[in-house]
């Protein structure tokens, strides 16, 4: 069985530290990154206020994401074995085993054609204050200028959440406050429900 779980939320949601532990913890489990897949620096516009226009779906390719999600559902075992996760058989049957795939992002809703790929959806909110404090403390690939946090990121996670809601209705949303723990038990045992019902 081949399983495909979305991991979405706000930027510093906890996104990261949730996939890591869930890595981990499941069985035949691989996953892709949407910051893996940004163009680069001289293909973002920059926007009429002046900033590059990072958090818009246009910064990523993500025909190429989709097509790495393909890559995994075609063959999942020789997807893990190149990107160096040890596969276990759980059955006596391959066929009959389980594979999970974890696709972890910010905008991981907002494509259709990955939208409509996900088994099952977890999206991370955090508040205004406690975002804006978490993302003064991370340095991206491209640090941030000073105001793109006000002046961009923040008004582009409140539309895209607009057309995210629209999009899809089976999301099962997590408080980014709780403790890590706390958040990856939820998640977790919720997996793990699934699992055994499917
Ligand atoms: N539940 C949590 N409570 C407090 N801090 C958290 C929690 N989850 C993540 N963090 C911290 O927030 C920052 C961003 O976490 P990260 O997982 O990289 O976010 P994302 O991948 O969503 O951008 C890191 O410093 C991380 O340690
Ligand atoms: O990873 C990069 O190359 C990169 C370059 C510039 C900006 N980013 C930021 O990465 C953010 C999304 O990643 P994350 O982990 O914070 O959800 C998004 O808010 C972008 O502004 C990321």
């Amino acid at each position: 069985m081949k399983y495909i779980i979305g991991i979405g939320g706000v930027t510093n949601g906890g996104k990261t530290t949730l996939t890591n532990v869930l890595l981990k913890t499941l069985p035949n489990c691989c996953v892709i990154h949407q910051d893996d897949f940004f163009k680069p620096q001289d293909q973002i516009e920059v926007g009429e206020d002046g900033f590059r226009q990072w958090d818009v779906i246009e910064a990523l390719d993500m025909e190429a994401m989709v097509n790495t999600v393909k890559g995994w559902l075609e063959n999942p075992v020789k997807f893990a074995r190149s990107h160096g996760v040890t596969v276990s058989p759980l059955s006596e049957d391959p066929e009959r085993d389980t594979h999970i795939l974890l696709v972890e992002g910010f905008l991981i809703y907002n494509y259709k054609p990955l939208a409509e790929i996900y088994d099952k959806c977890y999206y991370i909110s955090i508040p205004y204050e406690e975002c804006k404090r978490r993302r003064s403390s991370r340095t991206y690939t491209v640090p941030d200028p000073p105001g793109l946090f006000d002046g961009h990121v923040w008004p582009m996670y409140l539309k895209h959440r607009k057309e995210m809601d629209n999009n899809c209705n089976a999301i099962v949303y997590l408080d980014g406050l709780k403790s890590k723990d706390e958040i990856y038990s939820q998640v977790f045992g919720n997996i793990q429900n699934t699992l055994l019902n499917s």
